[in-house]
Formats: structure tokens, C-alpha cells, sequence
């Protein structure tokens, strides 16, 4: 495994963090997200746990800037952010990357691993050479080896593309990065594999991490602090 990501130079100060503030989502007429509050600091692990269906997917989706919320607002390191996706400066939302459970949902299934990792630099316009030798550094470490790369998602197993979506997770350097149920189908060694490359992650930059597992060993041994959403209204909409 290559050397950790050298942090960033910027100066990290407590109020640094993503918030959630009284987050209100429904679909239709079910409130699913009514008024939640939920912050992740630069450095710390956050567990996110509550029952099926109470809405820790949709609270990462508006956290990730994926899905915009009814009510309350996203902030990072106290800057309001107003839309989401492309709607967003670029050097706002990239400071925030989420992994999710099913590589395969999530890997354009036309890219090879190579394209696929380079594919949110290559969005922004980053200059060839540093594409090639970031997605190198990148490959590296979460552990594919170069005749991977070559391959396209049908050729690799979901553990394989699984690291190729951290590795694209992680090219932008995000300060936040959220794991919704990001090792529920992998394997023990690549489980604890992953596990670890996000761990050395964030010591190195020292990125807040969200983690949603139902994992409960996991979230032990992972979380600094555990959140439970139980608590969360669903309702009618009013
Ligand atoms: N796009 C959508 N349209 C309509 N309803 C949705 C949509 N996404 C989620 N829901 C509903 O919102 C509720 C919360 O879903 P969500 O996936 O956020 O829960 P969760 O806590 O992550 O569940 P799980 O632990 O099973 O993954 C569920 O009742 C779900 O059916």
C-alpha cells in the first residue's frame, strides 16, 4: 500500500464540520426526515443507526448534496450550501464524497476502472497527466492491480469494484467522506481491507466519516460516537 494522502495545509478549527440542521425530507405525502440535526467534525467517525426504512439513506443522499431537502439546510465548515449537485461550486462539492453499498449501481458499467476512477477529475477538466498518476497513487492503495484496471465492472468482482468506487470516492481529497453500508457485501478480508484504507484516510487528512452499518461489531469498533435515528418522524405529510 502507497503513503497515505499528505493532508491539506488549511489549519483545522472546531468549527469545522458538515451539518444537517433540522433536515426535513418527504417523498410525496411520508415525511421521512422531520427536523434533523446531525453533524460530522473534520477527524471524527459518526455511526448513523436506527431501524429499516427510518431515513439514514436519505439524510446521507442530502448530506452528499445528492438530494435537496424539504426544509433546514447543509452546511460545510459553516459555508450554507443552496443547491445540489452541479448546482453546486465545484470546490464545494467535492469536498464531500459518499460510498455506497452497491458498486454496481454506482459504476457506469461502459467505464474500465481506470475511466471510472479518473471520471471526477476528468469532469472537472484536471489536466491528463496528474489524472493518470492520481488514479496510479489511487489504485495503489486501495490495493487493484493494473490488469484490473484495464477491465470494466462485468469483468471484476463486487469486491474489486467496490475498491475502484473508494478509490474514486477518495480522488478529490474530501474532507467528508459517507459510507452508506459501503462493506455490507464484501467479504471479511476485503471488508477489513476497506475498512483500513478509510482509516488511513482519514489520520491523513483527517476527514469526518460517516458510517451507516448494520454491522453492529463494526459500528463498535469504527464509530467515535453512534447516532440513532430512531427517533425520527414518519408521518403523513401536513
Ligand atoms: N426516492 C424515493 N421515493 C419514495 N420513497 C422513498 C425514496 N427513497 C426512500 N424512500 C422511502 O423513504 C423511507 C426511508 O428510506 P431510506 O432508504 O432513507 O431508509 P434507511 O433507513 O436507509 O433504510 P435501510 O436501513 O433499509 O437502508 C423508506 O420508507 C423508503 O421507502
Amino acid at each position: 500500500m502507497s503513503p497515505p494522502d499528505p493532508p491539506r495545509s488549511r489549519p483545522v478549527t472546531s468549527s469545522q464540520q458538515l451539518l444537517a440542521d433540522e433536515v426535513r425530507v418527504a417523498y410525496d405525502r411520508q415525511v421521512v426526515l422531520d427536523g434533523v440535526t446531525l453533524s460530522v467534525a473534520r477527524g471524527e467517525t459518526v455511526g448513523l443507526c436506527g431501524p429499516s426504512g427510518c431515513g439514514k439513506s436519505t439524510l446521507v443522499r442530502v448530506l452528499a448534496l445528492l438530494h435537496r431537502p424539504d426544509g433546514g439546510r447543509v452546511s460545510i465548515d459553516g459555508t450554507p450550501v443552496t443547491g445540489v449537485r452541479y448546482a453546486v461550486l465545484v470546490g464545494l462539492r467535492t469536498r464531500v464524497a459518499v460510498l455506497f453499498q452497491s458498486p454496481r449501481a454506482a459504476a457506469d458499467p461502459r467505464l474500465s476502472l481506470t475511466d471510472l476512477i479518473a471520471e471526477p477529475l476528468r469532469a472537472v477538466r484536471a489536466p491528463e497527466p496528474g489524472v493518470r498518476e492520481r488514479v496510479a497513487e489511487l489504485a495503489d492503495l486501495v490495493g487493484l492491480t493494473p490488469d484490473l484496471l484495464t477491465r470494466r465492472p462485468h469483468a471484476v468482482s463486487d469486491g474489486q469494484l467496490q475498491r475502484a468506487c473508494l478509490a474514486r470516492a477518495l480522488v478529490h481529497r474530501p474532507d467528508y467522506l459517507l459510507c452508506d453500508e459501503a462493506t455490507a457485501m464484501l467479504d471479511a478480508s476485503t471488508q477489513a481491507h476497506v475498512a483500513a484504507v478509510i482509516a488511513d484516510y482519514q489520520r491523513a487528512q483527517n476527514a469526518g466519516v460517516l458510517v451507516i452499518t448494520h454491522d453492529e461489531a463494526l459500528m463498535e469498533r469504527w464509530a467515535d460516537r453512534i447516532v440513532d435515528l430512531a427517533g425520527a418522524v414518519t408521518a403523513p405529510a401536513r
